[in-house]
């Protein structure tokens, strides 16, 4: 998949490296040799009502290349957040040198009469306000006093709207470069681990299928299989779920190779067999056709098994239950296909065993992949796609069911969240995370390395979270009322980059890790705690002071990293999770890369630190990770309701940074074929 590692195995570059450089220059235009740039508008995640909506996908897909900025109002930035002279030759930096990505602004003759202007407006509003203050009415004093309240009410809320727009900012992900620093010829990749979270809470109210589609395009999202974990976190606890995202697993095996092998975009099959047209991406046409026709067949099947497992479910549990002979009263248990009783939710709700009420589960339905590429068989009677030059090797996948019990605030989505932050710490540990929402699919299968390059620049370490914007489908497409959102992703997003950074959504979200855990960026910048990046507006000695370096050389020398802000017993009672956390604040990235051996010890871990209890007298909830809350009036261009405590920098000042990226989304399902883990605990 990556593609040192077609390099390495003598394939020739009309192949997957072919597509991989139509996939660059697709998103790319002529800037200065960059083969990538200008592409902010291509980031997304895209959601749809149902699975019957997810024909617009073909849309969001396309729309890869609508959101960029790449017309004649944006310029580069004359020094790039890298550090670098965006105007220099590329060929010229060095490599490792070489900026992952660079900022554009907005062109001076535009940008400064569009300043003016809100000074004047600025001006007259004032002039305005005097005017009425000193224009008393006697006869109507309260309607008087009411119009001036309402007009400063106004105004502030005009002046709030106008600040972040003094200084929009664009900034550009160079895939070229992230692959040439980044990607070994061998095949393997110095990215740094990524998990991603989908959170799912009812399969009947949230399309299953849908659900596993997101599954499925983060599979087949171009990203080194072994540094990359997917989480799926059902609040539903149903056996529904698991033995979808199993199918899902099953039907990865062949989706995510036919994906690589022909560059196909998006990478959520139901999106992808909807596009009226499918451009030809590969070597070979004939070849192209003749596998796209057996994928069709392969998804169909799979659809077709997802319907039925309900009914399987409850015809196999009949059985069991059957064979147990039940007395009349006595609970009637919902069983797994090897034939244990499953722990969650029954079909039949019982005590310990209904929604809201019931033990913790992870399920590891993809076992970590090995390090080194592992080739797929070629074409035979019972095979037949030619995968002998394709990577087959799938990333991770955890299927995790929290501890639900009465009484206990479960925090929705945020719970889950926090859950999944722990899970996934006791078990790959990746310094960054990604969440989605199961109604998401990654529409662009290089959006992963797109919101990494914004982690890796130069200054990046203070970079908290990424936001991708979102594409909606399933909603008007003439957008007559305005569903796309397209002023709150694409214009307030951008803007407020240019200010501390863009606010967190609630979804579709590249966190840092340790933000998540209330850490404190590594160094304060010059700029001040509050807006540290207006120093990109005022001065352009942002970054020439370090400033509070909370990692002592010595510290690092000694092999400790990282710095605790809150006392350890705030993280809660596992151990387990406490050890992971100075490998996830370890100043580079890289260092907390994904080994990962889902043992019986390891997944009992994860379960436990998943109970419903955990955060009980932690700092969970409020100093770290998310809780769930009101929305928040300091922000309230945000449509989500998930706030992020632990990453400071959405709710209060502090001197972390944050950056909107430019693409990808998709969603689709797994299912695992090769599942290795069992039961977490029986
Ligand atoms: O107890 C719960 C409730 C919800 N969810 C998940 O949370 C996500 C969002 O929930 P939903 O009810 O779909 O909220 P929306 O209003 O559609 O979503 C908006 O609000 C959410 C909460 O802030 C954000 O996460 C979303 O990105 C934002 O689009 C979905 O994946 C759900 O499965 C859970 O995991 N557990
Ligand atoms: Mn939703």
């Amino acid at each position: 998949m990556a593609p040192g590692g077609r390099r390495s195995n003598g394939e020739t570059p009309t192949g997957q490296q072919q597509q991989q450089q139509q996939a660059d220059g697709r998103r790319g235009c002529a800037c200065g040799g960059f083969p990538v740039c200008a592409c902010a508008g291509a980031a997304a995640v895209a959601s749809a009502a149902s699975s019957a909506d997810m024909d617009r996908v073909a849309v969001a897909a396309t729309e890869g290349q609508i959101g960029a900025v790449n017309d004649e109002s944006w310029v580069a930035v004359d020094l790039s957040d890298d550090g670098l002279s965006s105007a220099a030759d590329p060929g010229a930096v060095a490599l490792e040198e070489r900026p992952v990505f660079r900022t554009e602004k907005i062109k001076g003759v535009l940008l400064h009469p569009y300043r003016v202007l809100i000074f004047v407006r600025l001006i007259a509003f004032t002039l305005f306000v005097i005017w009425r203050i000193s224009h008393r009415n006697p006869d109507a004093l309260w309607l008087w006093v009411t119009s001036i309240a309402g007009e400063f009410w106004f105004g502030f809320s005009w002046l709030l709207d106008q600040l972040p727009k003094l200084n929009p900012i664009n900034r550009v992900p160079d895939l070229g470069a992230l692959r040439q620093r980044f990607d070994r010829a061998d095949g393997t990749s110095r990215l740094p681990g990524l998990d991603i979270f989908v959170t799912t809470a009812d399969p009947f109210k949230e399309p299953i299928l849908s659900t596993a589609n997101s599954i499925l395009s983060i599979l087949a999202a171009d990203y080194p299989v072994e540094r990359n974990t997917c989480y799926l976190s059902d609040d539903s606890g149903m056996l529904l779920t698991y033995e979808a995202m199993a199918e899902a697993a099953k039907f990865a095996t062949v989706w995510v190779p036919f994906c690589r092998k022909h560059g196909i975009e998006p990478r959520g099959p139901e999106s992808y067999f909807e596009l009226k047209s499918h451009p030809y991406m590969g070597r070979s046409q004939e070849d192209f056709v003749n596998d796209r026709r057996r994928v069709r067949r392969d998804y169909d099947e799979f659809k077709a098994r997802i319907n039925g497992l309900e009914n399987d479910i409850r015809q196999r549990s009949d059985a069991y239950n059957a064979a147990r002979g039940l007395k009349d009263g006595e609970p009637r248990a919902t069983w797994m296909a090897d034939g244990t009783q499953w722990e969650g939710t029954w079909v039949e709700p019982s005590e310990n065993h209904r929604k809201g009420d019931h033990a913790g589960i992870v399920l590891v339905l993809l076992n970590h992949p090995s390090h080194s590429r592992q080739l797929g068989p070629p074409a035979s009677a019972d095979n037949p796609l030619d995968l002998s030059m394709v990577d087959v090797r799938l990333p991770m996948l955890v299927y995790v069911s929290r501890e639900k019990r009465p009484g206990h605030n479960h925090q929705k989505k945020a719970g889950a969240m926090n859950a999944l932050t722990r899970c996934s710490a006791v078990l790959s540990n990746s310094p960054f995370i990604l969440n989605l929402d199961c109604d998401h699919y990654i529409n662009n299968s290089q959006a992963l390395r797109a919101g990494i390059c914004f982690m890796l620049g130069r200054d990046s370490d203070t970079v908290a979270f990424v936001q991708f914007p979102q594409r909606f489908e399933g909603v008007d497409p003439t957008d007559l009322y305005a569903n796309h959102n397209r002023i709150f992703f694409d214009g307030t997003l951008r803007a407020l980059d240019g200010m501390q950074g863009p606010i967190y959504v609630g979804t579709g979200c590249l966190f840092r890790r340790i933000t998540l855990y209330g850490f404190d960026p590594p160094r304060i910048n010059v700029g001040g705690p509050c807006f540290p990046s207006l120093g990109g507006m005022f001065a352009k000695t942002k970054y020439e002071k370090p400033g509070l370096e909370l990692t002592t050389k010595a510290a690092v020398a000694k092999g400790k990293h990282g710095f605790l802000p809150m006392p350890k017993k705030s993280y809660g009672k596992s151990d387990a999770f406490a050890d992971t956390i100075p490998m996830a604040s370890h100043p580079s990235p890289f260092a907390a890369a994904a080994a990962v051996v889902a043992e019986e010890a390891t997944i009992a871990e994860a379960v436990a630190v998943c109970a419903a209890a955990y955060e009980k007298k932690t700092g969970w909830g409020s100093d770290i990770g998310c809780s769930a809350g009101p929305r928040a009036p300091w922000r309230s261009s945000s449509p989500g309701t998930t706030r992020c405590s632990g990453a400071r920098s959405c709710t209060r000042c502090s001197a972390w940074r944050t950056s909107t990226s430019p693409r990808t989304r998709s969603r689709r399902s797994s299912s695992s074929s090769t599942p290795r883990c069992r039961r977490c605990r029986s």
